[in-house]
């Protein structure tokens, strides 16, 4: 049957999608990845740097989507926490897919590869952005399947799991009519966007990869070691 996207769908996908676009890491702060000398403290530093300047970017994203400040405050933070690393996979897959014209390609991939991370979460990390780069998302399917990233449900401490399962729902839906809209020609597309829940088991590699920077006495921002429980 013909798939039909609502008038409020439509709605949706817009703010959504000025919400994603609006909210940047300034430029100051990449253009310093072009700048500073390579050394491993120092790729380290301005990592730790972009992260937290992504951390904001996302708390102001989250703040636009439809529904989420009408959630208990506390699910708002539980949310926030239990999905800052799978969107920040997300954002930084689409710098290093070429996604972003202001994207600074080689020198974040040279930057994240030469960060004192070990090489164990390297293969399975840059599996995981070749993988992301092969869908070709277009920008509202990134911004969507960021929405619906932080909207899950199971994330530890959430309280109303329902009202977060409804609002996810709302967004799966409309993922689900862009994707056959979009892809025609890949019925199964939206069932490989699914898979992306790869992105738990990096979850599961980032925190161990935080236990081994910090026992090799690499410091992180306030706002890190509060989203990330690290210190
Ligand atoms: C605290 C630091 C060391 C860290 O710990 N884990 C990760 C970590 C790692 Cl490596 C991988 C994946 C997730 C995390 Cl969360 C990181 C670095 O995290 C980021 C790296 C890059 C970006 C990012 C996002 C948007 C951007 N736009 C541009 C631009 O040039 O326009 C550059 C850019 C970079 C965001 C987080």
């Amino acid at each position: 049957e013909k798939v039909e996207i609502t008038k409020e769908q439509r709605a949706l996908i817009k703010a959504i999608l000025a919400a994603y676009d609006r909210h940047q890491i300034p430029q100051d702060v990449t253009k310093k990845l072009l700048q500073e000398q390579y050394s491993a403290e120092e790729n380290f530093l301005l990592l730790t740097e972009v992260a937290t300047s992504q951390v904001q970017v996302l708390v102001e994203f989250t703040k636009n989507i439809p529904g989420f400040l009408s959630l208990d405050r506390e699910d708002q933070i539980a949310l926030l926490k239990g999905s800052a690393v799978e969107a920040m996979f997300l954002r930084s897959a689409q710098v290093l897919s070429k996604k972003m014209p202001s994207g600074h390609t080689e020198v974040l991939e040279e930057r994240i590869r030469k960060s004192g991370m070990s090489e164990e979460f390297m293969t399975p990390m840059f599996n995981f952005y070749k993988s992301i780069g092969e869908l070709h998302m277009t920008q509202e399917e990134q911004a969507l399947l960021t929405t619906i990233t932080i909207l899950t449900p199971d994330r530890p401490y959430v309280k109303s799991h329902e009202a977060v399962e409804r609002l996810q729902e709302t967004m799966l839906n409309v993922l689900r009519k862009l994707c056959v809209l979009q892809h025609p020609q890949e019925p199964q597309y939206f069932a490989r966007l699914g898979r992306l829940t790869e992105l738990r088991t990096l979850h599961h590699y980032h925190a161990e990869m935080l236990t081994s920077w910090k026992t090799n006495d690499h410091k992180f921002t306030p706002l890190l070691c509060e989203i990330w429980d690290v210190q």
